[in-house]
């Protein structure tokens, strides 16, 4: 399967527990938001999915691959744009993602043509031979996404992408992953913020370091905004 598993993940910092038998499935060609507030261990998971950490206990399966098992068939699934941006500023757009597609074993004119169709697809194309530090934040972000895609990823993590953006840029970029995960990308999206979830989308809303609901948007707010659900559920209170 294309999707994404994970089952009994549990990840500490010293005595802080971070991650606490965290367990969801996202299946093939779905959006899932992982939502949660400040601290909710989403960016644990995320670094857990891609080993930058690594944890004895549970499974993650991506694209039907163990990644403990078979991490190299398993990270040659995966997508990722982290939280912090990662483009190289003195390189063009062209060049960090020429530099990415060599590590992924893609050169020459192969290369090349997949690199302008990916930055074609988010509209980026015609600033593909500016450095990246001349570009503003929604740029940077698109260019980190067509950089994701080269490999041609089942499963796609975002980190909270749409950090620092304005509204435009926010609209754009979210529209733009749940066309993808229509399409057949298996999308794994952060946020805290509800309003960059529709009501079909899937969703797991984590808080501290569990899984406090998991479905569909539709399904976990019953009669009331999912913002207002987030809130009961995190048991925050507005300002
Ligand atoms: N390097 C670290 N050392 C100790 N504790 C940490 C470390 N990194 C994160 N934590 C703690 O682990 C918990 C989960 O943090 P994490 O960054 O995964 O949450 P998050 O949901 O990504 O938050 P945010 O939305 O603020 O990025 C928090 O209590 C955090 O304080």
């Amino acid at each position: 399967m294309s999707g994404l598993s994970v089952s009994g993940i549990s990840y500490s910092y010293g005595s802080r527990v971070a991650l606490d038998d965290v367990s969801f499935e996202v299946p093939p060609a779905t959006f899932c938001a992982l939502l949660g507030p400040n601290g909710a261990g989403k960016s644990t998971l995320f670094n857990l999915l891609t080993r930058l950490f690594s944890t004895s206990s549970g499974r993650i399966e991506i694209a039907g691959y163990n990644l403990n098992n078979d991490p190299r068939q398993a990270l040659s699934h995966l997508g990722i744009v982290f939280q912090k941006p990662t483009l190289d500023l003195e390189l063009s757009v062209r060049q960090n993602l020429r530099y990415f597609a060599a590590l992924h074993g893609l050169s020459g004119a192969k290369a090349d043509k997949r690199i302008n169709l990916c930055l074609d697809q988010l509209n980026m194309l015609e600033r593909a031979g500016e450095k990246a530090r001349s570009l503003n934040g929604g740029h940077r972000r698109r260019a980190e996404i067509a950089r994701a895609l080269l490999p041609e990823p089942d499963v796609l993590l975002l980190d909270e992408p749409t950090v620092g953006l304005d509204t435009a840029s926010r609209r754009g970029i979210t529209d733009y992953v749940h066309d993808l995960a229509k399409e057949g990308t298996t999308v794994l999206w952060a946020t805290h913020l509800t309003d960059e979830i529709r009501s079909d989308d899937h969703i797991v809303v984590l808080h501290q370091a569990k899984v406090r609901a998991v479905g569909s948007a539709e399904s976990i707010c019953g009669e009331v905004s999912l913002q207002d659900r987030f809130l009961q559920m995190t048991g925050a209170t507005p300002l």
